[in-house]
């Protein structure tokens, strides 16, 4: 509940966007406060243990269907009969409850990249998921929070849940990033400075002058990797690019937030954009952080090129400027998914797609898959991934003994048309010369 503050108060954008969504206006930081949130996101492996979870708690109609939105797309399509039942059991719950956002992977794609496209979340809004990545909304001026599908049942099943509202950490970025230098370095450098238990419980929220600099594909790479420094949440300042996007998007609610002069911050780190190198995350985990330069030579057996925090258009362009000069080596197995089915289809019209079956890669309508080492791209025993991912953890990929760097795009198309990690700027140097 919330305590006495002194009002008025000076307030960060979390705990506007908290406030804003609890009977309470006066919660801040600290305070544990009953949510409403507009909305509950399901995916087909968490999302199926919160179905077990309603039946187990005898709900026979969930508090608002239409806060609900539920995606398959972590082993979709059905790779087996233990998923196909998982989704099924989604389609019945949307049916018997009456929700009617429903999204496979083929109509729709990996739910944090749907989400903000289709304008189910934009600024000022608050979404709680059964899935860790759900903080990539807060690259719209929003707020996500990953849930356990226990906690998810309950917002189900009431509309609600109590959640303590995290304090914040301010990082004000600073000038304007290098060529080759992407949201991804970014997040791995942030990640590399503060660790992943560097953000623990706070909201990471982003600003300052160099936010212009990052457009919002950027964008949603750093907030999706905002849980893997341990934050709970992250939420960016609201600005003209984020403005446009929702004019396409149809987000319909308008309601921005902005943080006040003399909020209260955790703490506050400045990063000067024009000081980040280009980076990977070296296995075992995100805050491994490498530069490039040291990791030169490196064999790799599989590049994967995809996911929900690095498989937008951006990424896709600047894979192909590289796969449009050179074919995949031929021992590397390339892998390339699309987060979304627009995404997809807008990498058709470009070409895109063309240029990367021709290069020799293998690429697919959007799934999870190799991501977290569901299905179509699982390494061997003693092999080695490059992805544009966001976790590497020990057995990710696939055997226990594989190993998995986390790289931007144009770091991980430069590692399939060598087999070993090698610097981007100097292989399109080769094709210009
Ligand atoms: C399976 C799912 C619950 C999980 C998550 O919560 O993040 C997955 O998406 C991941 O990336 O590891
Ligand atoms: S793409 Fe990977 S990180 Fe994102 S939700 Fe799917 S499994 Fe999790």
């Amino acid at each position: 509940m919330s305590q006495s503050h002194p009002t008025p108060a000076a307030l960060t954008m979390t705990e506007k966007i908290y406030a804003a969504h609890s009977n309470d206006k006066n919660v801040r930081a600290g305070d544990i406060a009953i949510i409403v949130p507009d909305v509950v996101l399901l995916n087909d492996t968490s999302g199926t243990i919160t179905t077990a979870q309603l039946k187990m708690m005898g709900i026979k109609q969930i508090a608002n269907p239409d806060q609900v939105v539920v995606v398959t797309d972590h082993f979709y399509p059905p790779k087996d009969v233990t998923s196909a039942n998982s989704v099924r059991m989604l389609k019945n719950l949307s049916h018997d409850m009456g929700i009617k956002h429903l999204y496979d992977s083929g109509r729709g794609g990996i739910e944090h990249a749907l989400l903000p496209e289709i304008g189910l979340i934009g600024p000022g809004g608050l979404v709680f998921g059964a899935d860790s990545h759900t903080c990539t909304a807060g690259a719209l001026n929003a707020s996500g929070m990953g849930f356990g599908s226990t906690d998810l049942a309950a917002v189900l099943a009431t509309g609600e849940l109590w959640v303590k509202v995290p304090p914040s950490i301010r990082i004000e970025l600073t000038g304007k990033p290098n060529p080759f230098v992407t949201g991804k370095d970014i997040i791995l450098s942030i990640i590399g400075q503060i660790g992943c238990d560097g953000a623990l419980n706070a909201a990471l929220e982003f600003g300052g002058a160099g936010l212009f600099h990052l457009n919002i594909d950027e964008r949603f790479a750093i907030a999706n990797m905002a849980v893997e420094a341990g934050a709970e949440t992250c939420v960016f300042e609201f600005d003209e690019q984020v403005q446009a996007y929702i004019e396409c998007s149809g987000w319909q609610e308008h309601s921005p937030v902005y943080p006040d002069k003399g909020a209260s911050y955790q703490s506050v780190i400045s990063i000067a954009l024009e000081t980040i190198q280009p980076v990977l995350a070296a296995p075992p985990s995100p805050d491994h952080c490498k530069q490039l330069k040291d990791l030169l030579g490196t064999k790799v057996n599989q590049v994967y090129i995809g996911n929900c925090s690095n498989g937008t258009m951006t990424d896709l362009r600047q894979a192909a400027s590289i796969l449009r000069h050179h074919d995949v080596k031929a021992e590397v197995r390339l892998i390339i998914v699309p987060a979304t089915n627009k995404i997809y289809r807008q990498a058709a019209q470009e070409g895109l797609l063309d240029i990367f079956a021709r290069a020799g890669a293998f690429v697919s309508m959007p799934t999870c898959g190799a991501c977290f080492g569901g299905h179509m791209g699982i390494l061997a025993a003693g092999e080695t991934a490059i992805a544009t991912t966001n976790r590497n953890f020990r057995g990710r990929m696939g055997h226990i003994d594989s190993q998995v760097f986390l790289a931007n795009a144009w770091i991980a198309a430069a590692a399939a048309v060598k087999g070993e990690i090698y610097d981007p700027a100097r292989l399109l140097k080769e094709v210009s010369i």
